[in-house]
């Protein structure tokens, strides 16, 4: 039978790096894991065994050192270096896509530091040819608001049991990942900074019916936040507060206890776009 190669890459994924600048008295770390992902004319690798074309995931590992080295401006910046390095330099490599994740950490003193566990920020280029696209976005950004949400008026069959939630608390941890539609000249950090704010001031001051009208109301305020975005992509666990029933134990419980279930939980996904 007559068999063919389809779709295929390689790369090195979760190189960690840690960069440190100490050209200042006041040290700045950059703590990074990247992976790159090469794709191109490389049909002979699989069907003859035959490497010329393989640029080792190795070497990609090197490479991913050796940039470092000359510095990182940002995770958009660092990738875009990367992707088009491969692109341009191998002749059997047309498309490179490299994901990177920032973990945060925060000076305790000059040389001292405070990792940050609110969020990673993650950024994905994917070079083609004389394409580019970058994503930028978060993960891990867990918000949590006591009152201002509601969940009611939804629809009802033989397996709802579900009752009306006037008041109740409202929970996610956030991921989030915005395309950019241009990549000349951009302020990765200001954006990433402003997309970030307008997603948690969207969260605290948005009157909650539902998690899914969340999800709108903080795609639509990054959006208007940064120009250059054109579509962002939500992903929000619904992190499910119930409130314990103390009536056993001849306790009232009004709106004060609660269980924190982490599964199943409900997960709300959306794409807003321009
Ligand atoms: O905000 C919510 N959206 C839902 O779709 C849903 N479903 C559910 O059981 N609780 C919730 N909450």
């Amino acid at each position: 039978m007559l068999m063919r190669i389809g779709a295929n890459s390689y790369g090195k994924s979760e190189c960690r790096l840690v960069r440190i600048d100490r050209r200042a008295r006041a040290h700045r770390i950059q703590d990074l894991t990247v992976s790159t992902s090469l794709a191109g004319s490389l049909d002979k690798v699989h069907l003859d065994g035959d490497n010329t074309g393989v640029l080792p995931t190795d070497s990609q590992k090197n490479t991913v050192y050796g940039f470092a080295r000359r510095g990182i401006d940002s995770i958009e910046a660092f990738g875009l270096e990367l992707a088009r390095h491969f692109v341009d330099t191998q002749h059997s490599i047309h498309r490179a896509t490299v994901a990177i994740e920032q973990t945060m950490w925060h000076p305790v003193d000059d040389i001292s530091f405070r990792r940050g566990g609110e969020l990673t920020r993650i950024a994905t280029v994917r070079v083609d040819g004389p394409q580019a696209e970058v994503t930028g976005g978060l993960t891990g950004l867990t918000l949590l608001k006591s009152t201002d949400s509601e969940f009611q008026g939804f629809a009802r069959d033989r397996f709802t049991t579900l009752p009306p939630a006037a008041d109740r608390v409202l929970a996610t941890s956030v991921d989030a990942r915005w395309r950019f539609g241009r990549i000349e000249g951009v302020d990765w950090d200001k954006v990433f900074d402003l997309a970030h704010q307008a997603l948690v001031q969207a969260f605290a001051g948005t009157y909650s019916r539902s998690l899914q009208q969340t999800l709108y109301a903080m795609g639509e305020a990054a959006l208007d936040a940064c120009p250059e975005l054109t579509e962002i992509h939500l992903s929000l666990p619904n992190k499910h507060h119930f409130l314990v029933d103390l009536t056993p134990f001849g306790m009232d419980n009004p709106d004060v206890v609660y269980y924190a279930a982490d599964r199943p939980y409900g997960l709300i996904e959306g794409t807003v776009s321009r």
